[in-house]
């Protein structure tokens, strides 16, 4: 018989892994290193090309050279760790609400598999007091400061992410400047995921999270140091069985993935890469994704400049809050159902 959700399995105290939470084996394909995964200083000079390559071959790299102290990674790691920690009871006081974006729970992702995954977030999208004033009453102040901090960087970092990225596009600084969807990231709201990872007793059973793409432009995410978890899916990945290439954690690098959005934008050059977290037995890992995509009422489609008589648009135009929307019915299955009939993509 197949196993109700057990939303109510406390994943911090577990001995074994449930029923339901044990993931077919078919999930638990092979694992390799690879140490061609793009490694890019944004910081040096002539990176352009190389952060080109990473998005259109694997759509995810390392990036250093970032500028962000590492002093508030600390600081930022430290207050989820202080928010994983609080009872259950307390931490359902945030969750999220049908309609909302912010709030705790499994991943949004959840409700498209039959089984839950080992894991739990908060997302914070705005004002991270609409989530930090439900938790605790007069104590929120610090977990506020560190990630408005946190959200100020994330956003300078995504500017200059977005320009590189798009002047490796073949766009001139002027053009570059121009493209609204990027022009327009200043007002684009902050959305931070954190996510908890605690330790399983039996890791080849869990899933940290499951296999998907993101959906914004770029995600820029910070991994706690120790045993990782994160995987994607390496370039040139064609019908047979899926091979994970592992991203370990590196102290002085984000991972930066490109998501739909920015596929849609490229007109299908950049590829939005597959991920996934797997879980270990002894370290609990966490880890903030931060979002970077349009404001909500803004169309992106694929740039003018890059298309051509030989090249028509791939993509039909969408806002981000439409494609989520999209997303929440298909899943992976959206990008499809906005690509334009007639439209071929050249990729690798
Ligand atoms: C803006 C968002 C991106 C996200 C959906 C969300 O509304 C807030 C949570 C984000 C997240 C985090 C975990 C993985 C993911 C696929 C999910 O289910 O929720 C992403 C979403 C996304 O990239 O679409
Ligand atoms: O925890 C991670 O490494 C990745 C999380 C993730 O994929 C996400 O939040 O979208
Ligand atoms: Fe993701």
């Amino acid at each position: 018989m197949p196993s109700l959700p057990n939303e109510h399995f406390d994943i911090y105290s577990a001995r074994n892994v449930p029923d339901s939470h044990s993931w077919p084996t078919e999930h638990h394909v092979t694992v390799a290193r690879d140490s061609s995964f793009p490694v890019v200083d944004i910081s040096a000079p002539g990176m352009v090309v190389a952060v080109g390559a990473a998005c259109r071959s694997w759509g995810a790299f390392y990036v250093t050279g970032h500028g962000v102290p590492e002093d508030l990674l600390r600081r930022v790691e430290a207050q989820a760790r202080r928010l994983f920690a609080l009872p259950h009871h307390r931490k359902l006081l945030a969750a999220r609400r049908s309609g909302s974006t912010s709030g705790y729970g499994p991943p949004p992702l959840s409700s498209f598999f039959p089984k839950l995954m080992w894991s739990e977030g908060f997302t914070l999208a705005g004002d991270p007091l609409d989530v930090a004033a439900k938790l605790w009453q007069d104590d929120h102040s610090l977990f506020c400061e560190v990630m408005e901090e946190y959200g100020k960087e994330m956003k300078k970092l995504a500017n200059r992410l977005m320009k590189v990225i798009l002047l490796s596009l073949g766009l001139d600084e002027e053009k570059a400047g121009r493209v609204g969807p990027v022009k327009e990231l200043t007002r684009a709201p902050s959305v931070l995921q954190l996510n908890s990872y605690p330790p399983c007793p039996e890791p080849d059973q869990a899933m940290g999270m499951a296999a998907h793409t993101d959906s914004g432009f770029l995600t820029v995410l910070h991994q706690s140091d120790g045993a990782g978890g994160l995987q994607v899916v390496g370039p040139g990945e064609g019908n047979g069985p899926v091979r994970w290439i592992a991203v370990p954690p590196r102290a002085d690098a984000f991972v930066v993935n490109v998501g739909d959005l920015f596929h849609i934008l490229s007109n299908g050059r950049f590829k939005s890469v597959r991920h996934r977290v797997v879980v270990n037995r002894g370290d609990h890992r966490v880890s903030a994704a931060y979002f970077i995509g349009p404001p909500a009422d803004v169309k992106v489609g694929p740039i003018r400049w890059l298309l051509g008589s030989d090249q028509g648009p791939v993509f039909r135009p969408v806002t981000w809050p439409e494609y989520l929307g999209i997303r929440a019915r298909l899943f992976d299955k959206a990008l499809d159902s906005v690509r334009l009939p007639g439209n071929r993509i050249d990729d690798d």
